[in-house]
């Protein structure tokens, strides 16, 4: 799982993550806008709660996200959770259909560079991948002509998400206080990946130590 107030990074580390390890990138986030886009009812429900930067209800997103973690290529590779839980009653649900995190990924970023980052942020349409104006730029004029800016991605409207965020942020690290590793998250963006990087290997050293302890054992 990787958490974080809005634009700390956890859309960026994981495209670098899902690259190097394979899992699969749920996020609620994507999931919600693709239901907008696409004119579903819960859509057009999610929206209003998204313009307000205010967390779209439960009953719309537990489903959705539960769904998606129940799909095949989740449970065959593994799921990288962004974005949710973002309340204790969502990592309740979480835990009562039976998905346990491994880690719990929390990034820290001082909340003027939060503001810069939202603003300069930009969406490619085609690939989904994540720019900065500013500090991760489109490689081409091409890509530059056809980036799009999130509806929620104001000065105004990240400052309503970050109160929900520090409305909810405590009551879900308290779930997972044990599997927590807080990562700097003000760094650039390979130098982040580099620390989340160095964990999850270690977590997959101690995976392999332990299955070959499991082995040792029933031989
Ligand atoms: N787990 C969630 N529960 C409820 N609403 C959510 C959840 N995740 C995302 N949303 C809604 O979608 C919006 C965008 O979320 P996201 O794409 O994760 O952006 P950010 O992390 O930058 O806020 C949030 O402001 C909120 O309205």
């Amino acid at each position: 799982m990787i958490s974080g107030a809005p634009a700390s990074g956890k859309g960026t580390q994981c495209e670098l993550i899902t690259q190097k390890y394979g899992l699969v990138h749920v996020a609620a986030g994507d999931l919600l806008r693709a239901e907008v886009a696409a004119g579903s009812e819960n859509g057009r429900r999610a929206k209003q709660f998204m313009e307000k930067g205010q967390l779209v209800p439960d009953e719309i997103v537990v489903m959705m996200v539960k769904e998606r973690l129940l799909r095949p290529d989740a449970h065959k590779n593994g799921w990288l959770l962004d974005g949710y839980p973002r309340s204790s009653s969502q990592a309740t649900a979480l835990k009562e259909f039976g998905f346990e995190p491994d880690l719990f990924i929390l990034l820290d970023v001082a909340e003027d560079t939060l503001v810069e980052r939202v603003v300069g942020r930009r969406l490619d349409p085609v690939t989904g991948k994540i720019y900065h104006l500013k500090y991760s730029p489109p490689e081409t004029e091409e890509i530059a002509a056809r980036l799009t800016q999130r509806f929620d991605d104001t000065e105004e409207k990240v400052k309503l998400r970050l109160c929900t965020h520090h409305q909810n942020v405590e009551a879900v690290l308290s779930m997972y206080k044990d599997i927590t590793v807080k990562v700097n998250g003000n760094l650039s963006k390979n130098d982040v990946f580099a620390k989340i990087d160095s964990v999850l290997d270690e977590l997959l050293e101690q995976r392999k130590a332990g299955s070959g302890y499991l082995e040792a054992n029933k031989a």
